[in-house]
């Protein structure tokens, strides 16, 4: 050990003693709090004297309660704090900092040491810092800067000074393992020995080595959208994790974990990232597919496609006739052209063209459908459209009242009562006697409880009706939306902008509707057009909106997102290289999501390096791409990938578990067989499973598995392996341009080795410049 490391052993020594102390002072202090809470939460009702004889006793009970409750409640705010910070200290026990600036502040003489660390650690007096918080503000200079001239900015205002070190640690149980001055060492040491380890079944945080671009995103506090366009493997999802973390930080006194979403692309990944957080002493976000939401509000009505069964149809159904009409219906739909539409259409529905449901019971019609129309049509139009419908509403409520005293005495009732059960009857009965009490005799017992049968039994039959007036099912939302691909209405409000195949997307719209299925590309436009109608619930606490792989999003599904959380600022992450479902056009940036907020509430931020893989796998992945020489590989060495043809399945299969078993004794911990559909991974897991523990990785899955998987590519999203085997790369299985951008997310998912094989001639996307970065075996 040289006398270096030996100094800063022995701070770091230091250090873990102050953490240790600090430790054992909370862990008294908590054990005398838990004792507390389980105190107050015991005694709670001995210490209060409740007494409501007089109206000053009733509001003296009141305070009472009211500071009991207080005082619990403060209680066990400082102990699950105390808690929080106990797990955060734990943590710092072993990995207490990774990082130190030494740095001189303009007009001081003194140089600083900077300790940088996942959590603030301060000395007995709680004046001086022994640990900076990573999202402290003079952090940032450790990310942003190399040694020389620097500056930082915090709530007082820009601060200068001299950066005249930085140092790196690997500190591993207490110990320094490694420390490197980062203005001697050439490259990023302790990314290259973080990078060149194997997967985990959790990604982990990267507070240690966030590169400068990456903290942009992090610390990125103007406008209210943020858009990100990485590079596969640039490290989109961990800024975004980590930005979460400094998010809580700065507004620490008045943001929490729940007030922030993150859209996510399906629950495997929602799996693996959900260590990150809680790494860094913070609880996790709220965490969510967009088909959780559309299932949450829509499978009442439909059956509702998910966004897999879309995919899995597009890469499998070419053979089906409407196959063209379909792909053109799903780039309307997501089209902001279409949002346009719709949002003329709902404009058009305040003079004409609502559709209604009549209201009946017991088979006889209450109000005709028509009847409602006109109703609604006759109201004051100079009302706004909601409070229209609200009238419309109560209008319906009060007719089902007078119903109700017109049917108490029909005869349909009294018969009822003759077979009502015997609990039903108890019910009333009990119910009678208590509201009778002292006044015995004063009224005409059969004759009541005849009423209150009568009464029950009616509110009883009326109350689904009524419940479905409440949630304005008397308008046919799946009429009105099928009403809007009618001849008429296309001709009529359709009018700007053309749609190839627009006659037969309608056709084939109402058909869909009409078998009482709702496709995926559908879905949002459905529900748009019901929350237009209906009134649109949108969700106010909701402060950070963060959609990773943003680019399966549609401008359609951003525009609701936008209306869905109106008092959020959106983070959008995403690589259009990689946009794989059939709304992408070839056309796809984020350029058109400026138009959500305004230019100047926008700013945009590219990731042109990428970290995930070895140099020799990015050199081949980057010719898969338009544009792909603007990819930068991180200095990472590892082996060509290689291109492997066979000329059977049966070859192909003994080739892919040999070289599985070659991955494994590498102790590869993740080894990935990639397929283009889920049609092809099944074929392939029944094929090669009896040779080996496989598992096979389907839409419903939701952990993230370790060892060897089969898997399709639109599944393997946001996610990593160390080894990745693209299963069949030929001509046959790859030969259409517009499946490159899955193939391109095939291949990037792998960290150390890929391996390509293709029965037959390769696909097109192999040729060329891919060639010369790929090494061949057999032909
Ligand atoms: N600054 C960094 N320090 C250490 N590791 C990093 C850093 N940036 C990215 N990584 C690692 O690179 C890998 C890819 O990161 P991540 O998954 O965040 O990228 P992404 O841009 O979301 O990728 P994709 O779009 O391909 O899903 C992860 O293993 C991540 O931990």
């Amino acid at each position: 050990m040289n006398n270096e490391i030996r100094q800063e052993q022995e701070r770091l020594n230091e250090v873990i003693d102050t953490i240790s102390k600090q430790i054992s002072k909370i862990e008294g202090e908590t054990s005398k709090r838990k004792k507390e809470v389980v105190n107050i939460r015991k005694h709670f009702w001995d210490d209060l004297k409740v007494n409501i004889d007089t109206f000053d006793d009733y509001l003296e009970t009141i305070i009472g309660l009211r500071q009991q409750a207080q005082d619990l409640s403060q209680s066990e705010g400082a102990h699950r704090y105390a808690f929080k910070r106990l797990s955060t200290l734990r943590r710092m026990q072993e990995v207490p900092y990774f990082g130190r600036i030494d740095i001189t502040e303009e007009g001081s003489p003194l140089t600083e040491q900077i300790y940088i660390g996942t959590s603030t650690l301060t000395d007995a007096t709680g004046e001086n810092f022994i640990i900076y918080d990573w999202r402290a503000p003079v952090s940032s200079v450790y990310y942003d800067y190399p040694p020389g001239p620097v500056e930082y900015s915090t709530p007082g205002g820009v601060i200068r000074g001299m950066l005249e070190n930085k140092w790196q640690y690997t500190i591993k149980g207490g110990v320094i393992e490694s420390m490197f001055d980062t203005s001697l060492t050439i490259g990023d040491e302790i990314l290259q020995q973080v990078l060149g380890k194997g997967t985990d079944k959790h990604m982990h945080s990267i507070v240690s080595t966030i590169q400068r671009e990456q903290n942009r995103i992090i610390r990125n506090d103007r406008g209210r959208l943020l858009i990100v366009q990485g590079a596969a493997g640039s490290g989109k999802t961990s800024a975004a994790l980590q930005r979460i973390a400094y998010l809580l930080y700065k507004n620490r006194e008045r943001l929490k974990a729940d007030q922030i979403i993150l859209f996510s692309p399906n629950s495997m990944f929602n799996n693996y990232v959900s260590n990150v957080l809680p790494e860094l002493g913070e609880e996790n976000m709220q965490q969510v597919t967009f088909q959780e939401y559309l299932d949450h509000r829509l499978t009442d009505s439909f059956q509702v496609e998910d966004p897999y069964e879309q995919l899995e149809y597009l890469l499998t159904g070419e053979d089906d006739p409407s196959y063209r009409i379909r792909t053109a219906s799903i780039q309307f739909k997501a089209s902001i052209r279409f949002f346009e539409i719709i949002k003329t259409y709902r404009q058009s529905l305040e003079q004409s063209g609502m559709i209604f449901r009549g209201v009946k019971f017991r088979g006889e019609t209450l109000v005709s459908a028509k009847q409602i129309s006109e109703r609604f049509y006759n109201t004051d139009n100079t009302l706004k459209f909601h409070n229209r419908i609200e009238k419309l509403r109560e209008w319906l409520c009060e007719l089902l009242d007078e119903r109700e005293k017109f049917e108490l005495k029909q005869p349909w009732v009294e018969e009822e009562i003759e077979y009502l059960s015997k609990e039903d009857y108890q019910k009333v009965y009990t119910y009678l006697e208590k509201k009778r009490g002292d006044n015995e005799d004063s009224f005409d017992e059969y004759e009541i409880e005849n009423k209150m049968l009568a009464r029950m039994i009616v509110r009883k039959k009326l109350k689904s009706l009524r419940k479905r007036i409440k949630e304005l099912h008397f308008i046919n939302i799946k009429g009105i939306y099928k009403q809007l691909f009618d001849e008429q209405t296309r001709v009529e409000l359709w009018n700007e902008g053309e749609t190839p195949a627009e006659r037969e997307i309608c056709l084939s719209t109402q058909k869909m509707l009409d078998e009482g299925k709702l496709n995926y590309e559908d879905a949002t436009p459905f529900l748009l057009l019901k929350e237009l109608i209906q009134g649109f619930q949108s969700n106010t606490s909701i402060k950070y909106v963060l959609v990773d792989e943003a680019q399966d999003y549609s401008p359609f599904q951003f525009e609701f997102l936008k209306r869905l959380f109106p008092s959020a600022r959106m983070t959008v992450l995403g690589d259009f290289n990689q946009a794989i479902f059939a709304h992408a056009s070839e056309r796809v940036d984020f350029q058109t999501l400026t138009s959500l907020y305004g230019l100047s509430e926008t700013e945009s931020i590219t990731l042109d390096q990428s970290y995930r893989s070895t140099k020799q796998i990015i050199e081949f992945t980057r010719e898969l791409i338009p544009e792909g020489h603007r990819i930068k590989a991180f200095n990472r060495e590892g082996e060509k990938p290689v291109l492997t043809q066979v000329s059977s399945r049966d070859e192909l299969h003994r080739k892919i578990m040999s070289k599985v078993k070659d991955f494994q004794s590498r102790e590869y911990n993740t080894i990935a067989i990639i397929c283009k559909s889920a049609a092809e991974s099944a074929a392939a897991y029944d094929a090669l499973s009896a040779h080996g523990e496989i598992k096979l990785v389907q839409k419903g899955t939701n952990e993230y598995e370790q060892g060897v998987v089969v898997i399709p590519a639109y599944l393997a999203k946001g996610i990593e392996f160390d080894a990745v085997i693209i299963y069949d790369a030929s001509m046959q299985t790859y030969g259409d341009e517009s499946l490159r951008r899955l193939f391109y997310t095939a291949c990037t998912r792998a960290m150390h080795d890929l391996q390509i094989y293709t029965i037959g001639e390769p696909s097109p996307f192999l040729k060329n410049g891919a060639t010369e970065s790929l090494l061949l075996t057999s032909k």
